[in-house]
């Protein structure tokens, strides 16, 4: 096993080459996609059956989350949003109750606009994840802060026991969205003990033929080439 400082240095390298290439990704290409990726999550069943739900409000060059999150209030769904907190290094999901408070929200650390401080999360069902990459394995790479990762422990270590001999209340389903330019062959991102890897990634990379409109094409990963929207989800085989 790699030791701790290969597995930085390894990451930090691919991080990087990875955010100058997405540097080079036209607008016009982010924008579609985000459309595509939108209308992928919006009708699969994760989605519709969340009734809480956790989603990162997009920065430039991320898949745009902006539809996402209003159609999650739209729907009366609890909205939870990450805020970070800059000693700790840590995330915590914060909850959003409507569209005005979402468009009141100031700028936070790195400048992403982050709520003050509301209820914490509870009962979240799904987290729509951002990151810097995945790879066709499921494992993700984000900024190198650990926010993700750091979260998913803490809210395993919190929500995820057995409370009782049928019941588990672990039932958190994290799903990353990324461009496809940012979906990486099978087992190219470096992990280490702490990574949380994603039980499923919306992106146009999982269209045949990399085909973003999705037209009429074999897919053999969700299965499902009747539907034009659902199969831009990988789903990781349990
Ligand atoms: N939209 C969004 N919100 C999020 C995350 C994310 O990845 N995306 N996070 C996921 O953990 C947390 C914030 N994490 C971050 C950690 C580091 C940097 C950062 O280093 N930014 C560089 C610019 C990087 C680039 O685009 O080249 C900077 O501001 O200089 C940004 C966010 C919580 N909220
Ligand atoms: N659960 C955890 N407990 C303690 N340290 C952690 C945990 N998860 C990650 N870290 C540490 O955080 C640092 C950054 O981790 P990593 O490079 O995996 O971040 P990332 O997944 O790319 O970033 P992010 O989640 O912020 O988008 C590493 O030093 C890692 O060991």
């Amino acid at each position: 096993m790699a030791s701790i400082q290969t597995l930085r240095s390894q990451k930090k390298a691919l991080r990087s080459s990875i955010l100058a290439a997405r540097k080079l990704i036209p607008s016009a290409s982010v924008n579609s996609q985000s459309e595509h990726i939108t209308r992928s999550v919006l009708q699969c069943p994760e989605f519709k059956e969340s009734e809480s739900i956790s989603c990162y409000l997009s920065m430039p060059g991320e898949v745009d989350t902006s539809a996402i999150v209003d159609e999650i209030l739209r729907q009366g769904k609890k909205l939870f949003v990450p805020r970070t907190d800059s000693p700790s290094n840590s995330i915590e999901m914060l909850r959003i109750y409507d569209g005005d408070d979402l468009r009141s929200l100031p700028s936070g650390l790195w400048g992403i606009r982050e709520p003050g401080p509301s209820p914490l999360d509870s009962g979240l069902s799904l987290i729509l994840m951002p990151g810097v990459a995945f790879d066709r394995s499921f494992c993700r790479i984000g900024y190198g802060k650990g926010y993700y990762d750091r979260f998913l422990s803490s809210y395993s270590s919190k929500h995820g026991h057995v409370s009782s001999l049928l019941s588990y209340l672990w039932f958190l389903l994290a799903v990353g969205l990324a461009l496809a330019e940012n979906v990486l062959d099978f087992n190219t991102i470096p992990t280490g003990s702490n990574d949380w890897s994603v039980h499923g990634i919306a992106s146009p990379a999982f269209l045949a033929d990399g085909d973003t409109r999705g037209e009429s094409k074999e897919n053999d990963i969700s299965g499902n080439a009747q539907d034009l929207t659902a199969y831009c989800i990988a789903r990781r085989p349990s």
